[in-house]
């Protein structure tokens, strides 16, 4: 672990009843790192976001973010360490707003108290104008303040996917993980997704771990890449290294996808 480790995860692993759903996953992000988790279906990707971000509590192994020992903290403690995330089915709140779905989410990060809300005090109303100012102006940086007042439920399925990236970054992580961003996108909204990957992770200073199936966003952005396999990591390297291994061809890839992506 050097000075610019954000993440190091050790001999991270799960049972389920007999099923080893991951084993012995080692893996390490570097402080500003965009990395790409890949596999086959079933190879314990989510499962393995699911014990980064507190939802399952590892059978074994160590996780440590920001020099924390992280295993067996729930998720919102995990969320206030600084690990934000996206779900592979999009998760908004479907019938609030699009700005109060951001809001909700820095809702946290609030500085009045529980207390002055429930009495509506002076200082809840400006702490709450303040948060609508705040999140309106973050919507602009997703191109979504034009729809801040729809429900969330009626936004085009490509803005959706934006405004649940938009809501993980209001809790002001040092770490995104995204889980199959382009999951459902056509080939324009996954392009303009790629752009706004690599814009955000600019903007907000980010560290990024992304699962993805879509092998040219993966290879057109990520500088190193994990592939899990049957719940083991295969391999680990950068795209082209990825491409031309022949376990990773095997397992996963193919000659064709490889050729195309
Ligand atoms: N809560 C659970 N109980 C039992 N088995 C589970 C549970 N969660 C995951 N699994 C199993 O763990 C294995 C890994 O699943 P996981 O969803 O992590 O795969 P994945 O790599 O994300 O796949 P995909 O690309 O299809 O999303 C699968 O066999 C799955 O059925």
């Amino acid at each position: 672990m050097t000075n610019n480790t954000l993440l190091q995860v050790e001999n991270m692993g799960i049972q389920f009843g007999g099923l080893k759903a991951v084993q012995g996953v080692n893996l390490y992000l570097n402080n500003g790192e965009l990395v790409g988790l890949i596999g086959p279906n079933g190879a314990g990707k989510t499962t393995s976001f699911n014990m980064l971000t507190g939802v399952y509590k590892p059978s074994e192994g160590k996780i440590v973010f920001a020099g924390q020992t992280l295993n067996g903290k729930p998720p919102y403690k995990v969320t206030q360490s600084g690990i934000s995330r996206t779900f592979q089915n999009i998760r908004l709140f479907k019938d609030l707003s699009v700005l109060d779905n951001v809001k909700v989410a820095n809702h946290w990060l609030a500085k009045h108290s529980i207390l002055s809300s429930i009495l509506r005090l002076p200082n809840h109303f400006t702490s709450e104008a303040k948060m609508a100012e705040d999140a309106t102006a973050f919507l602009k940086i997703f191109g979504l303040d034009r729809y801040k007042n729809e429900l969330a439920k009626n936004l085009p399925y490509g803005m959706q996917r934006r405004l649940e990236i938009a809501r993980a970054l209001a809790a002001k992580p040092k770490l995104l993980l995204l889980d199959e961003p382009a999951a459902g996108m056509n080939p324009q909204e996954t392009r303009e997704l790629m752009e706004l990957i690599a814009f955000i992770r600019k903007e907000f200073d980010l560290t990024i771990l992304l699962i993805e199936h879509d092998m040219h966003l993966v290879m057109g952005i990520c500088e190193r890449i994990y592939v899990l396999d049957h719940g083991q990591l295969i391999a680990e390297g950068n795209p082209n290294e990825i491409r031309s291994n022949p376990k990773v061809i095997e397992a996963y890839l193919g000659e064709e996808v490889v050729e195309n992506a």
